[in-house]
């Protein structure tokens, strides 16, 4: 059984999905020595923010074959070390959208109305009014930095309660903005106009310290800036002298440059200043959605199968890999199949998507075909995360084409492997939407759902070849499950697919091929 650490606080819910397919081990507070120390037992890493995988602790991850971010924000992971290793990093970058947006709400109407030292003040004792006086956020303007999924609920909720929006997204349309009832604008023009500004960006190198001491210059004195989204957005040390000198009215901050928050001037300012300790994400809701969404991710991946929000694989939509789930299974299987029935090395791999699939993102499909070829050559040690890494390391040339006509199934994948020993082809489709099934080999139809143990003969269509080929089988007692005859025209050539209970002994090829009629055979493990 495969075996899951747990190194972060994380909902039961999640440790539930995990022990359905792993061990699990709660391990929280590891020093970063412990955790090296332990981490080559362990198939999965699951962490929230605390723990901060590194470099180090990846290479020490010798089994390691994923690790699950429960949360957005993958920072404390050294992703491209991951990646280099295949192992895939995941994420779930929508489980705590409503979680972050709503703090970030509650820091604006908090700061507007100075609740925390209102509340702090009353339960000291006194009965202060005139020391809260706040103000209203009705009919201010709100700059809204970085339009994506908190950004956007951030300002739906907004102008519910007469908020003016102007936001600064590069990256988004000015229809989309519209849509959401914001108004995009320069960067600038949103520090000088906004009367809050909310910060929902990443950290990058272009938005490290993007609010620093020329930029909080930018804004009004009455402004007030809140930060839930990445310490070190904000240059703390500018902050702060800024809020002393009076140049902005106040700020809150859920995250900081280095957390936990050690010594810092933000702690001995007033009222006009709310410190949280990263809270964003830690509402009961948010930490079930994460952990179930993470959980079931390492679930899929120790299961063979893909994970739906892999930061270092393609990305695509929970609802687009969903469909793609099964043609993804079918692609690895024939990526298998046609990489043993080729041999030796396959320099080229032409993929056909036809029908459905030839509308489809093929990404991942080439991706999945590729793993599968490989997995001879490179067994575990090949996933969805370093597959054409490592196929181009080896020199295939994929040929990719399209054909959107629809023949006997809504949608096939025909993979051809050309490689030192020659050419082969396998087709597939879906039965059912879901029942893989190999429809052609080398040209041959036939219809056969595959199965582990497989045995493929080319041979001339003759009266008598199917029974001598049986007597052989059962001479060396291998029992055949099914057994399926493919041919173009009668007593043309053929090919024999060979279902077997189990792997085909040694030596029993080189006695197949002798049986008159046969020319070539090859025995599959799937
Ligand atoms: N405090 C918390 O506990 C907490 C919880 C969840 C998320 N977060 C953080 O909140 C932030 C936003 O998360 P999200 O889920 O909305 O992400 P998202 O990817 O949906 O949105 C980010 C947006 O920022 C925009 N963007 C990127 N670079 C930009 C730049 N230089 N200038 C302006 N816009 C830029 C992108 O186009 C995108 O629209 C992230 O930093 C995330 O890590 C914090
Ligand atoms: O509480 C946490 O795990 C941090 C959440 C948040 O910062 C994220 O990136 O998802």
């Amino acid at each position: 059984m495969s075996k899951v650490l747990v190194s972060d606080s994380i909902d039961q819910a999640g440790i539930d999905i995990l022990s359905q397919v792993a061990t699990v081990d709660v391990k929280i507070g590891l020093k970063p020595a412990e955790l090296r120390e332990i981490i080559g037992e362990y198939d999965a890493l699951m962490i929230r923010s605390s723990t901060r995988v590194t470099q180090e602790i990846i290479e020490a991850g010798t089994q390691l074959k994923i690790i699950g971010r429960a949360g957005v924000g993958v920072d404390n992971v050294d992703v491209p070390a991951a990646t280099r290793r295949g192992i895939v990093v995941v994420n779930s970058p929508e489980g705590n959208t409503i979680a972050a947006a709503e703090h970030a709400l509650a820091m604006i109407l908090a700061l507007s109305r100075h609740i925390p030292d209102a509340n702090a003040s009353v339960k000291r004792g006194a009965w202060d009014r005139n020391s809260f006086v706040g103000a209203e956020v009705y009919k201010k303007t709100l700059g809204i930095v970085g339009l994506g999924k908190i950004g956007s609920h951030v300002a739906n909720v907004a102008r519910a309660m007469g908020m003016k929006l102007l936001a600064y997204d590069p990256f988004i349309s000015t229809e989309r903005a519209e849509q959401i009832g914001c108004q995009l604008v320069e960067l600038d023009l949103l520090f000088q106009q906004a009367d809050y500004i909310t910060l929902h960006i990443p950290k990058t190198p272009e938005t490290t310290h993007l609010i620093n001491a020329v930029t909080l210059a930018k804004m009004k004195p009455t402004a007030r800036i809140v930060n839930c989204a990445r310490g070190g957005i904000i240059e703390e040390s500018a902050l702060a002298a800024a809020i002393k000198a009076g140049k902005i009215a106040g700020a809150a901050l859920d995250v900081f440059e280095s957390e936990p928050l050690g010594e810092s001037e933000l702690r001995s300012l007033g009222k006009e200043v709310i410190l949280t300790p990263h809270l964003g994400a830690s509402t009961a809701e948010a930490q079930v959605n994460v952990a179930i969404d993470v959980a079931e991710q390492i679930r899929d991946v120790l299961l063979g199968l893909p994970a739906r929000s892999a930061v270092n694989i393609p990305g695509l939509g929970p609802d687009v890999l969903e469909e793609l789930k099964p043609y993804m299974q079918l692609a690895e299987t024939l990526g298998n199949l046609v990489g043993q029935l080729a041999g030796g090395r396959v320099e080229v791999l032409n993929i056909r998507l036809q029908g459905e699939l030839a509308t489809n993102k093929s990404q991942p499909l080439v991706v999945a075909a590729l793993k599968g070829l490989l997995y001879q050559a490179l067994r575990e040690r090949v996933n969805y995360v370093n597959a054409s890494i490592e196929a181009k390391e080896r020199g295939i040339r994929v040929i990719e084409t399209r054909d959107a006509s629809i023949r006997d199934y809504a949608g096939t994948l025909h993979l051809e492997a050309t490689g030192t020993l020659g050419t082969h082809s396998v087709t597939g489709a879906l039965l059912g939407e879901r029942e893989i099934h190999l429809t052609d080999v080398d040209g041959f139809p036939i219809n056969v759902p595959p199965s582990k143990y497989m045995v493929f003969t080319l041979h001339r269509d003759m009266p008598g070849i199917i029974g001598k080929l049986g007597s052989l089988l059962g001479s060396f007692n291998v029992n055949i499950a099914s057994m399926q005859v493919g041919r173009k025209i009668v007593r043309g050539d053929a090919v024999m697919a060979l279902s077997i209970d189990d792997p085909l002994p040694e030596g029993i090829l080189d006695e197949i091929i002798k049986v008159p009629g046969i020319r070539d055979a090859y025995t599959v493990t799937l």
